[in-house]
């Protein structure tokens, strides 16, 4: 077992090699529909990183998760921790929304609705960013959003070597909740929850308390809302999780990438227990006070 890990592991690519011509040149054509891997039914255990691959910085990681659950929160807490980019296909889909152009008009209907852009789309914003990170040095990458699709899954696989994949799990009333109740400053960028979730154990479940992430003073007038936050909406997004991007965590099961990691509340909870998870209990204190 250790073998096929390190096999699977030691074949990290550097980041130069995901390029944005390596990535989009990746894209099968539409019609090729059959992207079954050759599944089988053993599962391998992930490898958690050794602190050399940390040091590093050979850290190709990947955030799965429904929507709300906080991929985003723990993927930028462990971008600055290790000191790779943590890079978020919706927020590169927001920024590109921001820009009037007729494309982004088109692109911000379907991310109203809920539906996932193409991937034509996501992995031309995909590969521009890495581009103009490598230009300026950036090793390594936390994803979060991407892949979505087991069609993504496959084409990331085909340019580089993803060493891990965290998926973070969480019950879907909460996530509702969660989703309900984000809120983003409009000057810093901020991003918070007044959501309160508290609910008691029943029927052999365990109860979950997590406290709202509430902004400072000076940006409370300021907090926005995503336009696809609303009720309709993240139900939408939840089934298009459960069709399209669950078969992504098998996808990555099946190959001993996969990390499941449920969420024991909120972040005083649960960030502790996932850098033991990943073995960065210790890495943390380690780290310079400006890390
Ligand atoms: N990899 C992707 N493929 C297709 N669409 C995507 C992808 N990543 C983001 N999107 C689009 O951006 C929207 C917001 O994504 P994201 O910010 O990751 O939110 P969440 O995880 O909360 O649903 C998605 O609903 C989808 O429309």
């Amino acid at each position: 077992m250790a073998a096929i890990t390190r096999h699977l592991t030691n074949r990290t690519y550097p980041i130069s090699s995901l390029t944005r011509r390596c990535l989009s040149s990746a894209l099968p054509s539409e019609t090729n529909n059959s992207h079954a891997p050759p599944y089988s039914s053993f599962h391998l255990k992930p490898r958690v990183p050794p602190p050399e691959d940390l040091k590093n910085k050979h850290v190709q990681w990947v955030f799965l998760g429904c929507p709300g659950v906080g991929k985003g929160t723990y993927a930028s807490r462990l971008s600055n921790l290790i000191g790779v980019p943590h890079i978020a296909t919706g927020d590169l889909l927001r920024e590109q929304l921001a820009s009037s152009t007729s494309l982004s008009s088109q692109l911000s209907e379907t991310v109203k609705q809920g539906q996932l852009v193409s991937d034509e789309v996501i992995i031309s914003l995909l590969s521009k960013r890495l581009t103009a990170g490598e230009a300026k040095g950036e090793s390594g990458f936390i994803l979060d959003g991407f892949p979505r699709t087991v069609k993504q899954a496959e084409i990331l696989e085909g340019v580089t070597e993803i060493d891990l994949v965290i998926n973070l799990k969480l019950r879907e009333d909460v996530l509702l909740e969660k989703c309900l109740g984000r809120r983003i400053c409009s000057q810093c960028g901020g991003n918070f929850n007044v959501a309160s979730i508290n609910i008691n154990a029943e029927n052999g479940n365990p109860g979950i308390i997590m406290a709202p992430l509430l902004p400072p003073a000076n940006c409370m007038s300021k907090l926005t809302t995503r336009s696809d936050d609303t009720e309709v909406v993240v139900k939408e997004r939840l089934r298009i999780y459960n069709e399209m991007s669950r078969p992504v965590e098998e996808f990555y099961r099946i190959r001993g990438k996969l990390l499941e990691f449920d969420l024991p509340g909120g972040i005083p909870e649960s960030w502790p227990k996932l850098l033991q998870a990943l073995n960065l209990y210790d890495y943390e204190d380690k780290q310079p006070a400006t890390a």
